[in-house]
This record gives structure tokens, C-alpha cells and sequence, in this order.
């Protein structure tokens, strides 16, 4: 039965892990977060959510989290997430994302965990070859963040062959919005991904936007994404967990829907919104952006049988500016 098991969620206190963990709850999981705080927020977590303020880096507190809430089943978030920081700093990512991911993976195999849902990144595709990206596409990644990832997948493939752990990884395209019900949002101090950036600049937080190139091969000149709603991640996570739980395989899954907006069409969408226009100014391409990341999603949606309830741009920008509007506090 659902209901009695108990789910370690590392980096619950981030942005997409809060979602998941929300998700959990509705899903009738108990969660219990570990999150070293660096980037999240304590209050990011239910109040009835048990939380271990610990590094996913210290085998002693992963032992003892697994075995006094008898864990069988973990959903790993925790890790640095900004692509320049991880060219600058590539060593603190490497430490971060893989060597903290394999003392987390090891403490698993120990403890007897037989579950493990990885949150992995259209990063490891590089610049595709091919579009629409699927599965099988080859795994080059173009900078650090994207190799500390896709090591991770590779530690979770061998482990799984040789100690049976069972594993997802999930690599998520570009994850934007918040929850409907305004429970949870993006909360990033320096903010870096576009939507978030629109939106602060949408409430007054900040002067104006860059806008990374407008000469790109694309249908208006700029960068297009796969946009994915946080709420249909979370609930992509929910449905790898009930895969496993069935005694589904270990395996891999995009998880995007299909279909991308360029920069411009989601500035356009931010303005509508917000119903006044945004400062933007066009500048050179930010190194290392793919003109085009689309997903096939076809795997996740026949083997795990998600369905995604927030398919829609409308939908993901009104939600991330509603949040962005709560944390500055405007009513509208
Ligand atoms: N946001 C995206 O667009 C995106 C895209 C692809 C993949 N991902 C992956 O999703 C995961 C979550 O990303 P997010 O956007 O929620 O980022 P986030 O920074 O909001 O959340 C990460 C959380 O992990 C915690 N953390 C970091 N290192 C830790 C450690 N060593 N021990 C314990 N806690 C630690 C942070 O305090 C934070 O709460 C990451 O693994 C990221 O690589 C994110
Ligand atoms: O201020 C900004 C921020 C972004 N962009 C552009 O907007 C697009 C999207 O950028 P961003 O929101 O930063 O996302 P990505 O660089 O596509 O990367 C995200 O999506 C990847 C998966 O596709 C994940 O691996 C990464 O972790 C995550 O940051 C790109 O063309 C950027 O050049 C701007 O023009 N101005």
C-alpha cells in the first residue's frame, strides 16, 4: 500500500523537490526531506514534513535518516544547478552533484534501498545532432553541470546491475511555473533561467532583460525550449515511483512535452500577463546554448503513463508570475 511507505527526498527544500514533496502528500506517500539549506528554504517544507538540515555528502546522517524511517525508496534533487558557476567552479560540481550523488547511492546499496528516482537534465544531450531529442539521442554534454550529471546516471546503471538497486532518471527539459495553489515556487537568490527572470522583472525586481541572441536558426531568431510545468514534473516522479513499485525496470525518461516556445514568445506571454511591457535589450549569445531543445516524450508517457495536466505556456507563465507576485508581496 502506498500509504505506508516512506519517501528520502534530498534537496526537498529546493524548488522542484518542494513540488515533488507536495506531490507525495497528495499521492498519499510520506516524505522525509534532507537538505543542506545552500540553496533552499526551510519553510519550503510542510510543516508536517519531518526535515534533516544535512549534506547528502555525510554517509553517517544518510544512515541514520534510511534506517530510522525504514527508507526503501529515495528521490534525489539535491545539487547545483547554474551551468556558468559550474564552468568556473567546475570541482565544486564534480564534488556536489557526483561525488556527493555516489556517497548518497553507496549509503543506499548499504542500507538495503531498493528504489532511487534521480533528477537528470537535457544537459547531457549537449548541442543534439537531432531533433526532436529522444532517449537513445548520444549523451555529449558541453559543460561541467552536464558531465556531474550524467556520471550520476552512469554510477546508477552499474550499481543497479550489480546490487539490484532499481533506479529512474529523469531528464527534466526546461522545468518553469509554479503550483497552482500557490503553495510552492521558485525562490533562487540570482536567479538564471528565463521565466523566473521575466517575472521579477515583471514585479518591479528588476530593471530589464537580456535577451541571449536573436540570430539564431530558429523561427523568430531566438533560443527555443521544451517548457515543463514543475507540478507535471512532480507528479512525472509519482509515476516513476508507482513504475517501480510494480517492479517495473530500471531506465531513463525525457521528460518535456513535445513542443517549444523561443524566447521571444515567452517574453511576449510574460508581457500579456503582466499587462504592461518589459524593458528587454538584445545582446550576444550566452556561451554553450543550443539553439533548439525539444523532447520526445513518448517513452514516459507509454511506460510510466504520465499525463501532464499543465501542457500549456499560458498556464506555466501565469503560475510563475502569480508566485513571483507573492514573494514581492503585490496585490493584484
Ligand atoms: N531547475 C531546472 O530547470 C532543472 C533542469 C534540469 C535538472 N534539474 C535538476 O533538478 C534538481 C533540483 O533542481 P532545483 O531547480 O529544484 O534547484 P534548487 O537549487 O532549488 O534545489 C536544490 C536543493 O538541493 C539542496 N542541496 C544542494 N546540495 C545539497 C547537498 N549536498 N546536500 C543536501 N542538500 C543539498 C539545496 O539547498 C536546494 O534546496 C537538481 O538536481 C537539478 O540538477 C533542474
Ligand atoms: O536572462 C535570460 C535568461 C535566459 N535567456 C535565454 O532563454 C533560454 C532558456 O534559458 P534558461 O532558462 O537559462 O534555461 P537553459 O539554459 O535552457 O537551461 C535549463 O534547462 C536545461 C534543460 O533543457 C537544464 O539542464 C538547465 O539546468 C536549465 O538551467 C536560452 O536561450 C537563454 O539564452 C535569455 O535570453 N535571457
Amino acid at each position: 500500500m502506498s500509504g505506508q511507505t516512506t519517501v528520502l527526498v534530498t534537496g526537498g527544500a529546493g524548488y522542484i523537490g518542494a513540488h515533488a514533496v507536495l506531490a507525495l502528500g497528495e499521492a498519499g506517500y510520506q516524505a522525509v526531506v534532507i537538505d543542506d539549506l545552500s540553496t533552499g528554504r526551510r519553510e519550503a517544507v510542510p510543516a508536517d514534513v519531518p526535515f534533516v538540515h544535512g549534506n547528502v555528502g555525510d554517509p553517517a546522517c544518510l544512515a541514520d535518516v534510511i534506517s530510522q524511517h525504514g527508507i526503501r525508496t529515495v528521490m534525489h534533487f539535491a545539487g547545483s544547478i547554474v551551468v556558468p558557476e559550474s564552468v568556473q567552479a567546475p570541482l565544486d560540481y564534480y564534488r556536489n552533484n557526483t561525488l556527493n550523488s555516489h556517497t548518497l547511492i553507496e549509503a543506499c546499496v548499504r542500507a538495503g534501498v531498493e528504489r532511487f528516482i534521480f533528477s537528470s537534465t537535457a544537459a547531457v544531450y549537449g548541442i543534439p545532432d537531432v531533433l526532436p531529442i529522444d532517449e537513445q539521442s548520444p549523451t555529449a554534454p558541453i559543460n561541467p553541470y552536464g558531465r556531474s550529471k550524467l556520471m550520476t546516471e552512469w554510477m546508477l546503471r552499474d550499481a543497479a546491475a550489480a546490487y539490484g538497486l532499481r533506479f529512474i532518471a529523469l531528464r527534466y527539459f526546461n522545468v518553469a511555473g509554479a503550483d497552482p495553489k500557490g503553495r510552492a515556487g521558485q525562490c533562487s537568490k540570482a536567479a538564471t533561467h528565463l521565466i523566473k527572470i521575466a517575472c521579477e522583472a515583471a514585479v518591479g525586481r528588476r530593471e530589464e532583460i537580456m535577451l541571449f541572441g536573436d540570430d539564431y536558426p530558429t523561427r523568430d531568431g531566438t533560443c527555443i525550449r521544451d517548457y515543463v510545468h514543475v507540478s507535471d514534473l512532480a507528479d512525472a516522479h509519482i509515476a516513476a515511483l508507482r513504475h517501480l513499485e510494480r517492479g517495473g525496470e530500471s531506465n531513463i525518461f525525457n521528460c518535456g512535452y513535445g513542443h517549444g516556445y523561443s524566447v521571444r514568445e515567452v517574453l511576449d506571454t510574460v508581457e500579456r500577463f503582466a499587462g504592461k511591457p518589459l524593458s528587454v535589450k538584445v545582446v550576444g549569445r550566452r556561451a554553450g546554448d543550443p539553439p533548439e531543445l525539444i523532447a520526445v516524450q513518448k517513452r514516459i508517457v507509454s511506460e510510466l503513463g504520465w499525463s501532464p495536466r499543465h501542457d500549456n505556456l499560458d498556464t506555466i507563465v501565469s503560475s510563475a508570475l502569480a508566485w513571483e507576485r507573492k514573494l514581492a508581496g503585490v496585490t493584484v
